[in-house]
């Protein structure tokens, strides 16, 4: 069961789709959308962002992140992430470790093209996580 309503989960998936225009993608050519949404209810949009330095890419899950933290919003209910093929394209693992600072009961949207969905929490994608509660001063 989801925390959004169907409306919202609809929302979501509608923004996430649309983040994909942005998409600075001229290496893989494989366009990637995120839509972020924080526990008050803002959405923040996500693209990946390549280069030429082939690691020094983004991917759209991070870029709505950083967007949101760099605005002051840490806590989070749920990610949409899209492509631009006929595939549920699920987060990297880099992603899955960035997002587990931020909660590991993160709801995760994998969007297909015809707006159909599979819906997982981020612990079961990143199971025995390393996160902050295990340092020192957290
Ligand atoms: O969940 C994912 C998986 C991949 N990518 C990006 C990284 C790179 O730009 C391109 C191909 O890996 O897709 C994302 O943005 N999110
Ligand atoms: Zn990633």
């Amino acid at each position: 069961m989801s925390a959004l309503t169907n409306d919202q989960i609809e929302e979501l998936i509608t923004k996430s789709l649309d983040a994909r225009e942005f998409s600075y993608s001229p290496y893989s050519k494989f366009r990637v959308g995120a839509a972020l949404r924080s526990v008050d209810g803002k959405i923040f949009q996500g693209c990946n962002v390549e280069n030429a330095s082939y690691g020094g890419a983004i991917c759209a899950e991070r870029t709505a992140f950083v967007k949101a933290v760099s605005e002051g919003h840490l806590r989070f209910v749920a990610i949409a992430v899209s492509c631009d093929f006929n595939h549920y394209i699920t987060p990297c693992g880099i992603c899955r470790q960035f997002m587990n600072e931020f909660g590991k009961n993160l709801e995760i949207f994998f969007v297909n093209d015809d707006r159909t969905y599979k819906r997982a929490i981020l612990a079961d994608l990143l199971p025995y996580a390393f996160g902050p509660e295990i340092l020192p001063g957290k």
